[in-house]
């Protein structure tokens, strides 16, 4: 079984996160989390921090000369801003009077709606919203990135699959049908400011995006995470716990801001007929000329009865617009009980960009979860091993 947790506040010294139940042998170092950290701070739309946050981040346990050591993997992401706030956030204690002349230790009392604030508040009897949105912000989600990118080696060495995202929806604008990420496009969805495959498509939300700053606005939208290369037979049918489209969308909507969760065509498949809901299976010729099942269609998204199915997997998940609004939304100051305008500090205007790169990585966990449930292994090779002796031993393939 893969573990993984994090700890930390949005501007406290560092982000930690621990991930365990990895083999051992898996071929990870810095760069590779590095690689993945970026990506989540890109994005047109992305707020003043993520152009100079740094994501510094240090491998601090599991790891020896690049091989996991199948122990488990303890990450630490530092915040750059840190600094400037290690009296207001100090685990500490710290004098009074000190605290008294930080404008930034001012209690938050107009809560976002949106946003965690007020239930926070509420349920933990906080009179700021302070150490509510410190937790809440999704500047965790770099410690799930960078665990992500450790899954994602694993998946890479162990079974030769690729998990790789795009952008298909920012506010009104979708991409057309069919818009399909091959295993090794990322980089060149990277490149494109919105992360979206379709060029066309990708003009239209960024001038969706400029709209809505302009006018004191925020988007969400709709990423799809694609993953190549899956054997059939991750998850299961038994139990509702064990089927991979639960455990995928309980992943995805422990994702701040994911309000909806879709696997393969989804809310479209509910609208159709059962004729052409479903992907026929057929034989015909394989790479090696042999007869191999294969699908007409996939429009399951690659899962059936709670287990891979062996075609390409595709899940979507909805972000909500940032609730940090610059036209601020209507609140009550829980302080004087009186009417008042959200809290409004610096933000994203559209994080749905930034968003994909996130789902990567929870997809990654996930499916590496299953994946060692599946085949096991106490080293990258033995899973290796196990996995090519289940795949060789099947009789319909
Ligand atoms: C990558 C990412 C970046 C985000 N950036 C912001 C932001 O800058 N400002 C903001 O108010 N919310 C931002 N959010 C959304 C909040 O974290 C989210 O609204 C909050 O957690 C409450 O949503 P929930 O009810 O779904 O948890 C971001 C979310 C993600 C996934
Ligand atoms: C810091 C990150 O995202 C943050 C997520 C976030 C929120 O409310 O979720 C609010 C903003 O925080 P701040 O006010 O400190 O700029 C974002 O920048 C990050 O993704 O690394």
């Amino acid at each position: 079984m893969l573990r993984w947790l994090t700890a930390g506040e949005s501007h406290g010294q560092q982000l930690t996160a621990i991930l365990e139940g990895l083999p051992a042998g898996v071929q990870v170092s810095t760069p590779d989390l590095d690689v993945d950290l970026a990506r989540r701070r890109l994005g047109h739309g992305r707020g003043a921090r993520m152009s100079f946050e740094q994501d510094t981040v240090s491998l601090t346990g599991g790891i020896r000369h690049g091989l996991t050591q199948g122990g488990p993997i303890a990450v630490q992401v530092g915040n750059t801003e840190w600094p400037k706030w290690q009296t207001v956030m100090s685990a500490d204690p710290v004098d009074p009077e000190v605290l008294a002349g930080q404008a930034r230790n001012a209690p938050l009392t107009r809560p976002r709606p949106g946003h965690a604030d007020l239930p926070g508040m509420q349920k933990y009897g906080f009179d700021d919203a302070r150490p509510v949105l410190e937790r809440a912000s999704a500047r965790e989600t770099a410690a799930r990135v960078a665990l992500g990118a450790i899954a994602r080696a694993f998946l890479r060495q162990a079974l030769g699959v690729e998990v790789v995202s795009h952008v298909v929806g920012i506010g009104p604008v979708v991409v057309p049908d069919g818009v399909l990420p091959g295993p090794g496009d990322n980089p060149r969805i990277d490149e494109d400011s919105v992360r979206c495959a379709d060029p066309a498509t990708s003009a239209v939300m960024v001038a969706e995006v400029d709209d809505a700053r302009k006018n004191g606005d925020t988007l969400g939208g709709v990423v799809e995470v694609v993953v190549h290369g899956l054997p059939p037979g991750l998850g299961s049918h038994v139990h509702w716990d064990r089927r991979l489209d639960s455990r995928l969308a309980a992943a995805l909507m422990g994702v701040q801001s994911v309000k909806a969760v879709e696997v393969g065509d989804g809310l479209e498949t509910a609208r159709r007929r059962g004729s052409v809901a479903h992907d026929e299976i057929v034989l015909a010729p394989g790479a090696d000329g042999e007869a191999r099942i294969q699908r007409l269609s996939d429009r399951a998204g690659g899962i059936e009865g709670g287990m891979t199915n062996g075609e390409v997997l595709r899940v979507r998940a909805a972000m909500k617009p940032i609730s940090t609004v610059p036209r601020a939304l209507a609140t009550v100051d829980v302080a004087t009980g009186e009417p008042a305008v959200a809290i409004n500090q610096r933000s994203d205007a559209c994080a749905v960009p930034r968003g994909a790169v996130v789902m990567e990585a929870m997809v990654a966990l996930v499916l590496a979860d299953a994946a060692l449930e599946k085949f096991g292994g106490d080293s990258v090779a033995e899973t290796r091993r196990n996995a090519r002796a289940y795949l060789d031993a099947l009789t319909i393939r």
